[in-house]
């Protein structure tokens, strides 16, 4: 897929790498519909993906909301007349152990309201987003592509009961949605990152983020920029199908 005029919406668009994605396609010439919570934060990354020659519309909703994202994806085509691209990408942490015991008696669990948070966000939002997504895709006759953000926490993380059952769902969804929309000209892959520069690693303690460090193969965390060419590199390769990508620096949990 040519990302020249295209039309990609990014969930989670408001910062992070969800930013980083969209200034990296806009810089390509993508046109971006960026999906978030907060207002303020969206339009900075409008503002940005302008700067770097792309255009880019904002909407205000929630991924694990369905009339939100009914409402969301039908006007991105109203506004654009295309939808050509998603990427599944808005997600949230709340982690905790399963149950922890002191002096043989379990005195703290993770909290089925901790669960369902994650699992609302980081699951039934990309399963929301994609169906609707396909939804407009096919409606419109425009092939297109998605791309759900997983996580090397998709294999078992510590402390992470919520996120790794979320990221190991929406990474079985990639073979799903590939084998089930190439009939409509729409592919369906998934990127697997390992830790990367954000706002949240750079407030981490310098022992804490040295130690992470010391555990991955290549010695450094990732950079925003390599996972939004990740992602470019999927959006214009047009064999790409069905599978996850990672980009962890060959570190394993
Ligand atoms: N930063 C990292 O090291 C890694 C991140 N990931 C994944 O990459 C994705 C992006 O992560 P970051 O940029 O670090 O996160 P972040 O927290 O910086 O950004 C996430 C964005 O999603 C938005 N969001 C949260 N809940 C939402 C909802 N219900 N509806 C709409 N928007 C919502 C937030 O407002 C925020 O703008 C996430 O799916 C995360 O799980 C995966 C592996 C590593
Ligand atoms: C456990 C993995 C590498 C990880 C680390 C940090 C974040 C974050 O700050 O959002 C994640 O989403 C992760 O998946």
């Amino acid at each position: 897929m040519k990302l020249q005029d295209s039309v990609i919406a990014i969930t989670g668009g408001g910062q992070g790498l969800g930013r980083a994605m969209a200034e990296h396609l806009a810089a390509k010439g993508a046109r971006l519909a960026l999906i978030d919570l907060m207002p303020e934060k969206l339009e900075e990354t409008a503002a940005a993906c302008d700067k770097a020659g792309g255009d880019a519309k904002t909407y205000i909703c929630n991924v694990a909301k369905e009339e939100d994202v009914e409402k969301t994806f039908a006007a991105i085509v109203a506004d654009f007349g295309q939808l050509n691209g998603l990427v599944n990408n808005a997600g949230i942490l709340r982690d905790g152990l399963l149950v922890k015991a002191k002096e043989g008696k379990v005195e703290k669990r993770m909290e089925l309201s901790q669960w369902q948070a994650v699992i609302d966000v980081n699951l039934t939002g990309v399963f929301l987003c994609g169906r609707e997504a396909a939804t407009q895709m096919i409606n419109n006759g425009n092939e297109g592509v998605i791309i759900n953000i997983a996580s090397i926490a998709r294999a078992g993380n510590m402390g992470q009961s919520n996120y790794s059952a979320a990221k190991a769902g929406v990474s079985a969804l990639v073979p799903v949605w590939a084998k089930e929309l190439a009939r409509y000209g729409i592919r369906c892959m998934g990127i697997a990152p390992g830790f990367i520069e954000t706002e949240m690693t750079a407030s981490m303690k310098p022992e804490a983020l040295e130690r992470m460090t010391a555990s991955i193969p290549l010695k450094r965390m990732g950079k925003p920029e390599e996972i939004a060419s990740a992602a470019a590199f999927i959006f214009e390769n047009d064999y790409m199908s069905g599978r996850m990508l990672e980009v962890d620096g060959a570190l394993r949990l």
